[in-house]
């Protein structure tokens, strides 16, 4: 195998390659950009005019994700996958997926969209790259624009695996997008319709491209991801990489849900009224008692159908420490 297939290997011990561009067998050619970063170009003749972004280990203790994209560069520089797309492979925080740990100090998937000029530090630095990488990935006019952020979640779930997909002004969310999320084997996805701070926000919003935070399933250790089951979404991302996509508008079974509130933590006498192992999606009743904040600010449950997902008290202040969703239909969609 071609030494920059190993990307995951060099990222983990911290080491440059020594030659930046090698070319497989095909005349893939596989450009080294910098820690965490690479870029995959089919030859001219094969280009089906689509750039693509993988991206993990934007949280380093997410490692079912990162070890899906590291079998994906390495069937690539073995030249058994054959890219007709561009494609820009990113581990986002190498320093945290050394250390197994979620972040350092700051959470680089709170970041994006200008946050990272208000912070200082090694993870504001590395998100200002990561919008520059993406940036210059999607420079070129005219080619299809596909970002999937892929994630795994801190607790369990009462659905497994499930996508985000960001909001932007003036644009409805695709039916089309859905429907290849549904193919990959997600069973629910949730509609932003507000601005955010996270990585697929930047690239949605300010980059043009669709979008999509995956959860996969549970974070696990490296090595420890066999009950994290990505074989539809593996087979689904080989597809679309080699551009042998079965065609389908199918979106049988897949739930819809839209954000109802973020719950934001504003200070340290946040408390949060639920058991410690709740799963996401759990169901919340009408007039529950959910949170409580400093001047009296309480978080009552108002909705139909609430659930709430990535419920999270140890959140730094003034970040979400909750999603509440309720379901909705495809009727928005375009
Ligand atoms: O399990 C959790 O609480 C968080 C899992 C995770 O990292 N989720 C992403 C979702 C990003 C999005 O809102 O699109 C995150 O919180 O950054
Ligand atoms: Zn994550």
């Amino acid at each position: 195998m071609l030494a920059l297939g190993k990307l995951l290997e060099l990222t983990l011990a911290g080491r440059e390659p020594a030659q930046k561009i090698q070319l497989t067998v095909d005349g893939v050619q596989m450009r080294w950009l910098s820690e965490g970063a690479l870029e995959v170009r089919p030859p001219e003749a094969k280009d089906n005019g689509g750039d693509l972004l993988l991206s993990s280990g934007i949280h380093g203790n997410e490692t079912a994700p990162i070890e899906l994209l590291d079998r994906l560069l390495h069937g690539i520089a073995r030249g058994e996958i054959k890219p007709r797309h561009r494609i820009l492979f990113l581990f986002g925080n190498p320093e945290a997926m050394r250390r197994g740990e979620r972040y350092l100090e700051l959470d680089v998937n709170r970041l994006f969209n200008g946050r990272h000029e208000q912070n200082i530090g090694p993870e504001a630095m590395r998100a200002a790259e990561l919008e520059q990488l993406a940036r210059t990935f999607f420079s070129l006019p005219g080619r299809s624009r596909l970002h999937y952020d892929l994630h795994t979640a801190i607790r369990g779930s009462k659905i497994e695996q499930f996508a985000l997909y960001p909001w932007k002004e003036g644009r409805q969310h695709s039916r089309h997008e859905l429907a290849r999320l549904c193919a990959a084997g997600m069973q629910a996805v949730l509609l932003q319709n507000k601005t955010s701070i996270t990585f697929t926000a930047f690239t949605c919003e300010q980059l043009d491209a669709e979008a999509f935070t995956l959860e996969l399933g549970k974070a696990r250790p490296f090595g420890q991801n066999q009950g994290v089951n990505v074989s539809r979404l593996e087979t689904r991302l080989k597809q679309i990489i080699e551009g042998a996509e079965p065609e389908t508008e199918s979106l049988d079974g897949l739930q819809l849900f839209a954000v109802s509130r973020e719950v934001i933590k504003h200070s340290d006498a946040f408390l949060l009224h639920l058991p410690a192992d709740v799963e996401n999606f759990s169901a919340l009743e009408k007039g529950y008692l959910l949170a409580e904040d400093v001047a009296k600010t309480r978080w009552v449950i108002e909705e139909e159908g609430a659930r709430i997902i990535f419920p999270n008290p140890k959140v730094k202040n003034g970040l979400r420490a909750g999603i509440l969703i309720v379901p909705t239909t495809d009727a928005g969609l375009a």
